[in-house]
């Protein structure tokens, strides 16, 4: 017997629409040890959104060999002179990597490895990102309008917030005479 089903998802534009997708918005008051500027964060409201993120997850999460797919809308947005971002991560599974896709607007992929040697790739509109394993990963918003990128990523990862919480990135990205500068911190 065979058969011929409709898609479980649409990907369409910068939409991923279904009625499995998940969905997260991370506000501010989400992110307060995330930002540099705590007098300017202090200054700003809670509830102000930072970034949502819709995602695909078709198996369990620490499925071995299965994958994710996700959309995340970074806001245009500072805290101070630092770029809204998103919060970060290294893979619970070190050594699991990741594509990303940029889809619209302009912003910064900020990479460290295990050393705490920090980098950053431009995104934009096209813009695709190799994220090798033992890597954390951050995304900022450069622009004026939103950042929205695609991400595929192995169900077996794992998200490592805790490492980035505790010491943070060793470089913050921030504006400089109108400009993207990787900083040390
Ligand atoms: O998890 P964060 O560091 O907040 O980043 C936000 C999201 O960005 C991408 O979509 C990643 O693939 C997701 O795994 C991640 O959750
Ligand atoms: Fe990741």
């Amino acid at each position: 017997m065979s058969s011929i089903n409709d898609p479980a998802v649409l990907f369409q534009g910068t939409t991923l629409e279904g009625p499995e997708i998940d969905r997260v918005t991370r506000t501010l008051g989400d992110l307060t040890d995330v930002f540099s500027d705590k007098d300017a964060l202090a200054a700003m409201a809670a509830d102000q959104k930072v970034y949502d993120v819709a995602c695909y997850f078709p198996v369990a999460d620490g499925t071995t060999a299965g994958l994710f797919f996700g959309i995340t809308y970074i806001y245009p947005g500072k805290v101070g002179t630092e770029y809204f971002m998103t919060r970060g991560h290294f893979h619970q599974l070190r050594d699991r990597g990741e594509f990303y896709h940029c889809l619209e607007g302009e912003g910064m992929l900020i990479l460290m490895d295990e050393d705490r040697q920090t980098r950053a790739e431009k995104m934009y509109p096209g813009s695709l990102h190799y994220i090798p394993g033992h890597t954390a990963h951050r995304t900022a918003n450069t622009g004026n309008s939103m950042l929205v990128f695609s991400a595929f990523w192995p169900s077996d990862a794992g998200h490592d917030y805790q490492s980035i919480s505790e010491k943070g990135f060793s470089g913050i990205l921030v504006e400089q005479n109108g400009e993207p500068v990787l900083a040390s911190k």
